[in-house]
């Protein structure tokens, strides 16, 4: 059963790490309602019970398009892995049900491809590689400073179970720099490599290293160098809670426009 004025949101990937801390945010939020939850490492159970909430009435399912057409969703909150995401985009866009993506490591031409279907059937979408508004400040500081101090490295730091390097968050703030900066060459023309990877990934000129330890969250720092000085922007994800304000106001928004959003801060600004 629907709740009046409600958001109805099936969340996929509803048993990792980001999936479980969404599902206790939209059940708290009052503004949401979970009307279903895809996973494919556990099998219909009571969400709640399998959270430690309490019955819900929801059960775990590993058929993404069976729970839209049951549930009558409105969102899915789509937290899994970089190879899944993609079909479970077009099974939610098949339904008319709008995504909210923050499963990292999708190309440029999906996004494009999704923002077409979606202004076609006149629905919104989100695809936000970082939902910490700490790291969306981190990111906007970095692109502002990077006009003044264009010599820039970037150091993500990510516990060690994440499959994609470098993290979404660090492309996302290199593509904010490049906007600010010309394309460049950094550091000396002639380096080389002793060993590869030394120097880390490059993006237009700009290097992007990728840490994975246990212990770690979701780090990052932006390290600016200029003569005679350097400005480090830091931010840290120190619990995954950080992400849920940025989650659950998107999943709301997201019924207000039509077409791809890709990045936060163009719903904060
Ligand atoms: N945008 C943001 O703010 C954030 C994004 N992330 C991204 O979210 C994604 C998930 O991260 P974690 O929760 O740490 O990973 P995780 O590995 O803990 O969770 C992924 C879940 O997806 C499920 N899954 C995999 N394939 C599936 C399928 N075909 N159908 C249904 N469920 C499936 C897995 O069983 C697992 O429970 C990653 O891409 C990560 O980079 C993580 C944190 C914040
Ligand atoms: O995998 C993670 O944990 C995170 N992934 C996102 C990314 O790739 O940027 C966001 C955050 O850094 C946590």
């Amino acid at each position: 059963m629907t709740e009046k004025g409600k958001v109805r949101v099936v969340v996929v990937g509803a048993n990792g790490r980001m999936g479980r801390e969404v599902v206790r945010t939209v059940v708290k939020d009052p503004g949401l309602q979970l009307v279903g939850a895809v996973d494919r490492s556990v099998e219909k159970e009571d969400v709640g019970v399998v959270l430690g909430l309490g019955e819900t009435g929801v059960y775990f399912s590993d058929k993404l398009g069976e729970t839209l057409l049951k549930s009558e969703a409105d969102v899915i909150i789509d937290f899994t892995t970089p190879n899944v995401v993609r079909d479970n985009i077009y099974t939610s866009l098949e339904y008319g049900v709008r995504p909210v993506v923050g499963t990292t490591g999708i190309p440029q031409e999906d996004l494009q491809a999704w923002d077409r279907i979606l202004q076609d059937k006149g629905i919104g979408g989100l695809v936000a590689p970082n939902f910490a508004i700490g790291a969306i400040l981190m990111m906007k500081f970095a692109a502002q400073a990077a006009r003044y101090l264009p010599h820039v490295e970037i150091i993500e730091m990510h516990h060690d179970q994440k499959l994609d390097a470098p993290s979404g968050t660090a492309i996302k703030t290199a593509e904010m720099i490049v906007k600010e900066r010309q394309r460049m060459v950094q550091g000396h023309p002639d380096e080389e490599e002793k060993l590869a990877g030394a120097r880390g990934a490059d993006f237009e000129g700009m290097k992007i290293h990728s840490v994975r330890l246990p212990g770690y969250v979701a780090h990052q720092e932006v390290i600016l160098g200029g003569i005679g000085q350097t400005l480090t922007i830091r931010h840290d994800s120190i619990s995954r809670e950080s992400f849920m304000p940025g989650v659950a106001m998107a999943a709301k928004k997201v019924m207000e426009f039509t077409g791809l959003v890709y990045g936060l801060e163009n719903l904060i600004d």
